[in-house]
């Protein structure tokens, strides 16, 4: 069962949801989310590793409820700006404000100042913020196994790749493989950090990779801050990676997403 941080998270959700949608229906969001032809390749660029060896999908993000602040100031367009200038193949965008200090507008503008496709990164409860997120501008939602049963999780599915997005779906322990291996789902976020507790362990993704099935590619999620460690995920077959606060901090953004981007080429940095 979700810790009670969890519960308080999903709690919030409702709420927003419910706020949000007395402001825009879902009808009016759907209305623009159909006209959209604009949507850039997620899935199909993290299909393969880009020159460098490995994919960075750069997130955007001011404040995280493990951490607090990370950089409450960061402006999202040049932000992705100097990710894109640093190699990354993706951008994620943390739309919830309560907790993490982002939203919607964060993502559109990312996405206006940068060519690549963005990932909207939420907790995914209902249908509504599904098509909240196309009609934003995202070429790509988080949808979390851990949070929904698998019925919910297929029917959030279908009805993103409906709208004309990919989906990256997250999992945590073995019993979420086992979920998500069943699904058409072509890209997997391996989260290493456990909802409930923030402990965060980079065995997760490396042990929890066999588990996928044939079809699947795998992202590595949370806790990546080298070259390193890039480095043990690229042995254990995994080239994509989801990377936070390690950029965020970086005196060099752009500098250290190449580092990353590079880091297994030999001759390389630490
Ligand atoms: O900042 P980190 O440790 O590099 O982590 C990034 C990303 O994996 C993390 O933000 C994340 C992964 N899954 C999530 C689900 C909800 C909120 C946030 C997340």
């Amino acid at each position: 069962m979700p810790s009670d941080f969890l519960n308080t998270i999903i709690e919030q959700k409702r709420e927003d949801i419910s706020r949000a949608s007395k402001r825009v229906s879902e009808a009016q969001l759907m209305e623009q989310a159909r006209q959209r032809s604009d949507f850039r390749p997620f899935a199909d660029r993290l299909s393969r590793p880009g020159p460098g060896g490995a994919n960075i999908i750069a997130e955007i993000k001011r404040a995280s409820p493990s951490k607090g602040d990370i950089c409450p100031d960061l402006d999202a367009a040049p932000t992705a700006a100097r990710y894109k200038a640093g190699g990354a193949a993706a951008i994620s965008v943390l739309t919830d404000t309560t907790f993490f200090k982002g939203c919607l507008d964060d993502l559109t503008a990312a996405r206006a100042a940068c060519g690549l496709p963005v990932l909207r990164k939420e907790f995914i409860i209902s249908r509504y913020q599904v098509v909240e997120a196309a009609a934003a501008g995202a070429d790509a939602i988080l949808l979390i196994s851990r949070i929904l049963n698998a019925d919910k999780l297929d029917q959030l599915y279908r009805l993103c790749r409906e709208l004309g997005m990919d989906a990256l779906v997250e999992i945590h322990t073995p019993a979420d493989a086992e979920v998500v291996a069943g699904m058409d789902v072509r890209l997997v976020g391996i989260n290493n950090r456990n909802l409930s507790t923030f402990e965060t362990d980079l065995a997760v993704a490396v042990e929890l990779v066999a588990r996928l099935a044939p079809h699947q590619v795998p992202v590595a999620a949370s806790g990546i801050a080298s070259a390193g460690d890039v480095r043990r995920n690229l042995s254990a077959g995994i080239f994509n990676f989801l990377v936070g606060e390690s950029i965020v901090r970086a005196a060099d953004p752009a500098g250290f997403i190449r580092g990353l981007v590079n880091a297994g080429q030999a001759g390389d940095n630490p």
